[in-house]
């Protein structure tokens, strides 16, 4: 019997002594995990197999899907293209839940597009609020769009923030990664301005013109896929409502779309927002949202200009300037700020709290008001807003950002056999659709052609590429054309592809707080999903510390003879 990787932590019946591998439990029915995906699977899995019946076939990857809570109906797998073998893909069920929030379409079918075959991803139930969008008070056109989309129910953190940002309170929005942060900002914006917006009585929206919300995010991928989303509930008649302000793309463009279409919603980079407005072509002085995704990020040095004229302009009366007597207050008033990230530093409380109105630290299943977060005084440092704290603040921002449905391992290798141990990684777990981070640029290429000349498909995604190429591997990718994206931190934050199911980290992550986006890049919206870090001997003792900061097991493994051995602690320290 060869087990689930999903299986791992709560099924582990013994430990085999001479290589300490665990045994593991198995306690989906056998009609779960039954004969379709039996003949396409192959060896690859977990050892233990000594003392477990076998019930027709490793489970791997593909069996991540399989949940007993919920009921399935089965489809054919479509193999995903370069792998060794044909094997599933894992995320062919269809789910059908209490409000069937799992009815959700996936963003993109990773199969080829030839396959027909419509998917669905299975997503965790628990992940779901027990409220129904009506029920949060969004408009009925738009709780209709959202039906339209797929999207039946709120996520928790949805449930939390919509009714919170909906009272006008400035906001901190903290849930772990694929959580559905997007919506839980989005929603409440798109019931107060543009088409789907809640009836006034007295609606001042006619003397309202330009833009009313601007969404400013550290990459142009995590920006363009907002764009998306927004797209996606405003739907095909009204997409021109929202426009991406990126970098890398024709300024002049985007500033004529600008005037031409008139957009209510803006969403960019801060170095392309703030140049188009420091040009006046973007007027933002009676916005009335401001949200600063990934903002530990976004507060970092590196962005500190930019985002100072963001900060001073979006939301601010023409007239005030920052002498006037109400400085700052004034401001305020203008404008709701909503602060977004998996990994929220004291430094981004801090500054909460001194633009916020009222602000309050919205999590899944908590609001609560940021006056009362004891929050400790900031040591000075110029690099980035994660080390202006303590090295302690960097490994508070990160616990509570992982789901709880991701499972951790890290094993040794040489640095010359790592692309050799992601090879049998990839195998041995029958991943179909990998993210591999490494720290540089350079060697993405190479570590590409090594998988390559393996036969596993691979692409590399990184900013030296142009505005098009990334766009075009990232969309590659999310079609399935290849079954590994070989990246370095920029692919990190936010990237949203529903169907990875394995995160290897080539390169070791520099703290708690990168760690924790890589790997949230997998076991998006509850879904399970795995994370190798393949790191040299002397570098385990970095992994066993981020373990500690992030309260999470990372636990030590090898990959041998085409299977997952997972060792005792023990047995490496
Ligand atoms: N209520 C919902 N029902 C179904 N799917 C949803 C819902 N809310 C969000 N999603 C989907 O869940 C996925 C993850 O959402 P999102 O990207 O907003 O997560 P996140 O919390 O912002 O993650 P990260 O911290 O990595 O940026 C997306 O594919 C999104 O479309």
């Amino acid at each position: 019997m060869r087990l689930s990787i999903g299986q791992v932590h709560r099924n582990v019946l013994a430990l085999a002594s001479s290589r300490s591998c665990f045994v593991l439990g198995d306690r989906l029915s056998f009609r779960m995990l039954s004969q379709p995906r039996a003949a396409g699977l192959h060896q690859s899995a977990w050892r233990g197999s000594q003392i477990v019946e076998d019930r027709g076939g490793p489970l791997t990857l593909a069996s991540l899907e399989v949940q007993s809570r919920v009921e399935y109906g089965k489809k054919e797998k479509t193999p995903r293209s370069g792998g060794m073998k044909p094997s599933s893909r894992a995320s062919s069920l269809n789910v059908k839940p209490k409000f069937s929030p799992l009815n959700v379409k996936p963003a993109k079918s990773a199969s080829p597009k030839s396959s027909g075959i419509k998917k669905t991803l299975k997503v965790d139930e628990a992940l779901f609020s027990a409220k129904s969008f009506e029920e949060l008070g969004l408009p009925p056109l738009l709780v209709d769009r959202l039906n339209k989309e797929g999207l039946t129910a709120p996520t928790e953190v949805q449930s939390a923030a919509i009714p919170i940002i909906a009272q006008k309170h400035d906001v901190v929005i903290q849930s772990y990664t694929g959580s559905g942060k997007t919506l839980a900002y989005l929603l409440p914006i798109l019931s107060e301005i543009g088409p789907l917006k809640r009836p006034m009585e007295h609606d001042s929206s006619e003397k309202r013109s330009g833009v009313e919300a601007v969404i400013v995010a550290p990459s142009r991928e995590l920006g363009m896929q907002i764009v998306r989303e927004v797209e996606k509930i405003l739907g095909p008649g009204d997409k021109r409502l929202v426009q991406q302000l990126v970098g890398g793309a024709n300024r002049s463009r985007q500033e004529e779309a600008l005037k031409k279409n008139k957009p209510i919603i803006v969403v960019g980079t801060p170095g392309r927002i703030s140049e188009i407005s420091a040009a006046g072509k973007l007027h933002t002085h009676a916005c009335r949202f401001l949200v600063l995704d990934e903002v530990d990020q976004l507060l970092s040095f590196n962005y500190r200009e930019d985002m100072h004229r963001i900060l001073e302009h979006v939301g601010r009366k023409s007239g005030t300037t920052s002498r006037d007597i109400l400085g700052p207050l004034a401001r305020r008033s203008e404008r709701q700020t909503i602060l977004v990230s998996a990994t929220i530093p004291f430094s981004v409380i801090r500054a909460a709290r001194s633009w916020g109105h009222d602000p309050v630290l919205v999590r899944a299943k908590s609001v609560v008001p940021l006056d009362s977060i004891t929050v400790p005084r900031p040591v000075l440092s110029h690099t980035d807003a994660n080390s202006s704290s303590p090295s302690s603040s960097v490994n508070q921002a990160a616990v509570g950002s992982l789901p709880p449905s991701l499972e951790h391992f890290y094993c040794t290798a040489k640095a010359q056999h790592k692309v050799d141990t992601l090879r049998r990684c990839i195998h041995a777990l029958d991943a179909q659709t990998v993210i591999a981070f490494m720290n540089n640029t350079k060697p993405l290429k190479d570590v590409v052609f090594k998988l390559e000349a393996r036969g596993i498909k691979a692409t590399e995604l990184h900013g030296d590429l142009g505005k098009l190429a990334r766009s075009t591997v990232l969309k590659k990718f999310k079609d399935g054309e290849f079954r590994v994206l070989v990246t370095n931190e920029l692919s990190a934050r936010g990237l949203d592809v529903p169907e990875c199911d394995l995160v290897v980290n080539l390169d070791l992550p520099t703290d708690s707080t990168h760690y924790a986006h890589r790997a949230g890049r997998t076991g998006r919206l509850g879904r399970k999903g795995i994370v190798v870090t393949i790191c040299e001997e002397n570098e385990a003792f970095v992994v066993r510390k981020m373990r500690k900061q992030l309260a999470v097991p990372i636990k030590p493994c090898e990959f041998t003879e085409g299977e997952l051995v997972v060792h005792k602690e023990e047995d490496v320290e």
